[in-house]
């Protein structure tokens, strides 16, 4: 079995792979479009790509792929805490000043955004495909003073030194990872898990008053919990957007296609992107 991750080595979506499918093939791509190729081209059963941080927020290409793109299922979630260090050559260490730029992913950068104001205020920062891509540059650069935002694990395989670690503004910091597969199928991974999830895509009637309101009641009336529900654009003109829903509740046999029923029945299409259990990793 083949797995598609967010790479290079050492990155955040590595360190989910690993925890989860500690036994299994990885392969790194660069971006999260070509993880989420590589599954639907067939070069790899399953891609792992980060969906939401709790500071940050939806991970929009990630989403966006999924409605727009491609057609794949969610098979599992896989959440991580997320510790954020800022790391440099070891030859750089002991430099007094300031670094001449400052590396990482956005969703890094944006999570240590009080530090960087605070320490590093003025330094620029630039925007890498992930933590580790950041890292990997900051080793193969060492004739300049570099730093690079990434977890520790990084460091070490990179060979970089910590120079301040625990650098996230806010201590409570996870990551939602998925799986994608072709189709709906149950993934084995070592962990306990109690909760399950379905996620959907839903598009509203367009200029029908009331039908966000008559789509959260199918789901209300029905107490099924409701953990996101997030507006992304439809790229068809201003104003056109589809919701994606995440319900806390497994795909049983009479709420969720009850909900799924009526919300047809009121002009809403309606994708099921997957139902799939969710993994808390340490
Ligand atoms: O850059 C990485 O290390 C990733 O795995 C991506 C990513 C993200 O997309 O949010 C994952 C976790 C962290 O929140 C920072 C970056």
């Amino acid at each position: 079995m083949k797995i598609a991750y967010l790479g290079p080595q050492s990155s955040f979506t590595d360190l989910a792979v690993k925890k989860a499918f500690p036994e299994e093939e990885t392969l790194p791509f660069t971006t999260i479009p070509d993880c989420i190729e590589a599954v639907m081209d067939g070069e790899v059963d399953y891609a792992v790509v980060p969906l939401e941080n709790a500071l940050e927020g939806s991970v929009h290409i990630t989403v966006d792929y999924l409605f727009h793109e491609a057609d794949l299922a969610i098979v599992a979630e896989l959440t991580s805490a997320i510790q954020q260090h800022l790391m440099v050559h070891p030859d750089w260490k002991d430099q007094p000043g300031q670094p001449e730029k400052i590396m990482s992913h956005p969703h890094a950068l944006a999570q240590c955004h009080k530090f960087l104001r605070g320490t590093y205020k003025g330094v620029p920062l630039e925007q890498s495909t992930s933590t580790s891509a950041g890292a990997k540059f900051v080793s193969e650069h060492p004739e300049s003073f570099l730093g690079a935002i990434g977890n520790e694990l990084a460091a070490e395989h990179y060979g970089l030194a910590i120079l301040h670690d625990h650098i996230h503004d806010v201590t409570y910091n996870h990551t939602r990872f998925i799986v994608l597969h072709k189709k709906h199928r149950e993934v084995s991974i070592p962990h306990e898990t109690s909760l399950h999830k379905t996620t959907l895509m839903v598009t509203l009637p367009k200029d029908r008053s009331g039908a966000l309101h008559q789509v959260l009641s199918a789901f209300a009336w029905r107490q099924l919990n409701l953990s996101k529900i997030e507006s992304r654009p439809l790229k068809t003109g201003l104003g056109d957007y589809f919701f994606l829903i995440d319900v806390d509740h497994e795909l049983d046999d009479v709420l969720l296609p009850g909900a799924i029923n009526e919300m047809e029945a009121l002009g809403c299409s309606v994708k099921l992107v997957g139902h799939y259990p969710s993994f808390m990793l340490s």
